[in-house]
């Protein structure tokens, strides 16, 4: 096994697919072992088509996927298949007449790992009955009970396509919390799409951005944090020219008094930029994760004109 396979979980080599009204990629793309990966991004970016596509549920027109050091789609996967977690956004409709418990069944059956303890401690820190059939589930525990099943044979590598939604606000808290119980061993990986801003901040050691098929940025999360402020700016004969010459500037906005607004991903070299500059930074707001995102999509799509 080389070095990067020892590193990565998931590799993702140049690949590209193409649907009738959306193209991804070409995307390369490292998802890095024992940690917890977060992709965020618009509604259709893309998203779940790759998951699918690490799990061979779609195949790349182009490139390839490397899957726990294995190549994906060529040959026999039964046994990374059985190191691997998933819990896909859309429920599964031929499964809505089994019940949880059956699908435990069916799993304990396949998945050499299958702890029976485990799911039982799961069902019951979610406060779920597994003797329903899924389909009569409210939203919710169906997830719950899906989120357990994935789970319980302590998956090398998970991967969780939206896990929150339809989660209760008590239910979220408790699944963040066995989320981060799970990252314990310090051997395992998740990867996982969410629109919550805030799970996103609990969870997400790495985030990658993806908008309309393509990766826009990977980032390492503190380090995403406390690169991008918005500052205010002001200093003798500050101009709006000048002020946009700020290192990693966006938006620059006049905030009156030859002050300026101006928000910048590399907040670092901005602060020695304006000491240089014998300019002030008079206020400073961190930004949040759905503005850094509006911001890059915006950058993205001038740089596209
Ligand atoms: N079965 C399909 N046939 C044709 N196009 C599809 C199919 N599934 C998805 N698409 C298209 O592929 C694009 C990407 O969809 P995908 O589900 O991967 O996005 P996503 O980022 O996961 O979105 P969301 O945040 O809404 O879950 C969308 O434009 C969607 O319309």
């Amino acid at each position: 096994m080389g070095a990067w396979e020892e590193e990565t979980a998931i590799r993702f080599a140049g690949i590209s697919q193409r649907k009738p009204n959306f193209k991804l990629g070409p995307i390369t793309l490292d998802i890095p072992k024992g940690y917890i990966t977060a992709i965020v991004g618009p509604n259709g970016s893309g998203k779940s088509t790759l998951f699918r596509m690490a799990l061979d549920l779609e195949k790349p027109s182009e490139g390839t996927v490397t899957l726990l050091g294995e190549p994906v789609g060529q040959g026999d996967d039964v046994e990374v298949k059985q190191k691997i977690g998933f819990l896909p956004e859309e429920t599964l409709p031929h499964e809505d007449k089994l019940t949880a418990r059956e699908k435990a069944n069916f799993n304990s059956f396949w998945y050499k790992d299958w702890d029976v303890n485990r799911y039982q401690d799961l069902l019951l820190s979610l406060q779920v009955n597994d003797n329903l059939q899924l389909g009569k589930m409210s939203k919710g525990m169906r997830r719950k009970c899906e989120f357990a099943l994935a789970l319980s044979h302590a998956p090398e590598l998970l991967l969780l396509d939206e896990p929150s939604s339809g989660l209760d606000p008590l239910a979220w808290k408790t699944m963040i919390e066995i989320l981060h119980r799970y990252m314990e061993p310090g051997n395992r990986t998740i990867l996982m799409t969410s629109h919550i801003v805030e799970e996103v901040k609990r969870l997400a050691d790495f985030i990658v951005f993806m908008a309309q098929g393509r990766v826009l940025g990977v980032y390492e999360k503190d380090e995403l944090f406390s690169s991008w402020f918005t500052f205010f700016v002001s200093g003798d004969g500050l101009t709006a020219q000048k002020a946009a010459s700020m290192p990693g500037g966006s938006g620059v906005e006049p905030a009156g008094n030859a002050t300026y607004r101006i928000t910048t991903g590399k907040a670092f070299e901005a602060e020695q930029w304006c000491e240089a500059n014998g300019l002030q930074i008079v206020g400073r707001q961190a930004l949040e994760l759905d503005e850094i995102m509006s911001t890059l999509l915006q950058q993205e799509s001038i740089g596209r004109r």
